[in-house]
């Protein structure tokens, strides 16, 4: 049986402010870190070697796995970022405050940009200070590629191809693997590993800096087993 986890960032500056975060590299507060290093504390207890990790190419994550992997003295196992792995791009929406949005146009439609499956947020203005294209990081993505407002369907778009090509082989060849990414970015790929149903998976949320530690078939890449390994702060999980 292989183990997989899954670790969103633990609470980033723009959580804490609640503004739409997508693409803009937000660092954790001080509690964020607290939360990736409790998540290192919760994965020793487990007594997991893992053989390699994921990550996306923002810090918030990129430094909830080095926490995660300091804690278990696991700082040696190859990782690998990918902005495939990033959170989804929050369009025109990036860096608003979420009730001020609310205020301006409603619950009801902040709740279709933020949970519905398939309903992308407005796009981002090219001259927009956090427009991607100004991120050097990002430079070596074909403009044409470059995410600039996408739907959880656009994001799964991105994020499935990703994981069946590059984290797919590992699992299949036995591997345990960490991926610490994002809150959509994961739904992603819950979607794809629990078989959830596109208009259910918006409604799954995932805790911040809680890790989602899963017993994969190594066969069918269903997972056997689920459960966060912070129970005082799990959410519900979609049936195995
Ligand atoms: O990008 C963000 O703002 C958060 O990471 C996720 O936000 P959401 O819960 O509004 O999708």
């Amino acid at each position: 049986m292989t183990k997989l986890i899954l670790v969103r960032h633990g609470q980033s500056q723009w959580n804490l402010e609640n503004r739409f975060t997508g693409w803009v590299d937000v660092d954790l507060t001080e509690e964020g870190i607290a939360e990736a290093n409790k998540a290192g504390e919760l994965i020793l207890k487990e007594g997991i070697q893992f053989d390699a990790a994921f990550t996306s190419y923002q810090k918030r994550a990129i430094k909830t796995l080095w926490l995660a992997l300091e804690g278990i003295d696991q700082m040696y196992i190859p990782v690998t970022k990918d902005w495939h792995l990033n959170e989804r791009h929050y369009g025109g929406l990036t860096s608003l405050n979420k009730q001020e949005t609310r205020d301006k146009h409603g619950d009801e439609q902040v709740h279709i940009w933020r949970r519905s499956f398939d309903v992308p947020p407005p796009q981002i203005d090219k001259n927009h200070e956090y427009h991607p294209s100004k991120e050097v990081k990002y430079s070596h993505i074909a403009p044409s590629e470059l995410p600039t407002g996408e739907s959880l369907k656009i994001t799964t778009e991105r994020v499935l191809p990703y994981y069946k090509s590059q984290i797919v082989p590992h699992l299949k060849a036995g591997s345990n693997l960490i991926i610490s990414a994002h809150g959509n970015s994961l739904r992603a790929l819950m979607k794809e590993i629990f078989g959830v149903p596109d208009d259910d998976i918006p409604g799954f949320e995932f805790p911040t800096g809680n890790p989602l530690l899963l017993d994969m078939d190594e066969k069918t890449l269903k997972p056997k087993a689920a459960r966060y390994l912070d129970e005082s702060r799990a959410k519900e999980l979609p049936a195995v």
